[in-house]
């Protein structure tokens, strides 16, 4: 299908485990909000029965499609699969959404219009910039998500107050330039990973307020190994940072 969206083809990607009551939801919403874009579903053999229930809209709608993989393995596998999957069939935009309804189908079309500017790579949907807020979400959540925020800006100074968002469109040049095969993050920490993967590699990032809503079907997938992988990952790469600048000092 080609799309007739102004910045070209543009694919939103959405993982799923066990999200068939919010995901019909979210889709009507995005579709009603961006009818020109195309949905790549991302199932981890739910056993939910989310996987059929979008193999049987693919049926019905071309613009949707559903990759299938076999077991729960994380937001970030689920994510470079599908990544890979569109670069190989030549999307100019990657989009990522979550399935719950976190994500407002009414901010998606705000946060492809920050790709009109050509010198933007990456958009993302941000909580924490004036304007960006939370609804309903648990006070533990929002205290993970600031904190873990500050801590991302302390060891990595990336200069972005929401690494950790999932909401997100790429434009697929920035995609492409990176080593999507040497991101091995599983978890939330993803979204860190990709953040400063895009800055390292000279990438320009903007943030576009949003809100983001607590989910009103289905749980939440976090768990404490999911924040040990963050924390671990994120000191990891601060270290290494600050170790190569020093080697740079002493090299002077
Ligand atoms: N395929 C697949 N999908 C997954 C997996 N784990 C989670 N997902 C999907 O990934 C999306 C987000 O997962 P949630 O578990 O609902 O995330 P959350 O708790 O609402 O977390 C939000 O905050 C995080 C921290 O700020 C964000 O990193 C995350 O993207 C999201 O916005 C949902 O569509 C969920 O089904 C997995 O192992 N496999």
């Amino acid at each position: 299908m080609s799309s007739s969206h102004p910045l070209g083809r543009v694919l939103v990607v959405i993982p799923t485990y066990n999200e068939r009551e919010s995901l019909p939801i979210t889709v009507k919403g995005l579709f009603e909000s961006a009818p020109d874009v195309e949905l790549l579903v991302v199932d981890d053999n739910s056993p939910d029965g989310t996987g059929e229930w979008a193999e049987q809209l693919s049926a019905s709608d071309e613009r949707v499609q559903v990759l299938h993989r076999t077991a729960k393995d994380g937001l970030g596998a689920a994510y470079l699969a599908g990544f890979d999957w569109a670069l190989a069939r030549g999307y100019d935009v990657i989009c990522e959404m979550d399935a719950d309804g976190s994500h407002r189908p009414q901010d998606f079309p705000r946060l492809l219009a920050a790709l009109d500017d050509e010198s933007i790579d990456l958009a993302i949907g941000s909580r924490w910039v004036p304007g960006g807020s939370v609804e309903n979400w648990p006070k533990h959540r929002e205290f993970l998500s600031r904190g873990g925020n500050i801590y991302v800006k302390v060891m990595l100074g990336l200069g972005i107050n929401d690494a950790t968002a999932g909401f997100r469109a790429f434009r697929s040049r920035m995609l492409q330039a990176l080593d999507l095969g040497n991101v091995a993050s599983h978890g939330y920490c993803f979204q860190v990973d990709m953040s400063r993967n895009v800055i390292e590699a000279g990438g320009v990032v903007a943030e576009v307020p949003i809100t983001f809503v607590e989910r009103v079907h289905g749980v939440s997938k976090m768990s404490g190994s999911i924040v040990k992988e963050a924390l671990g990952r994120v000191t990891v790469w601060g270290f290494q940072k600050r170790g190569r600048q020093l080697t740079q000092i002493f090299r002077r």
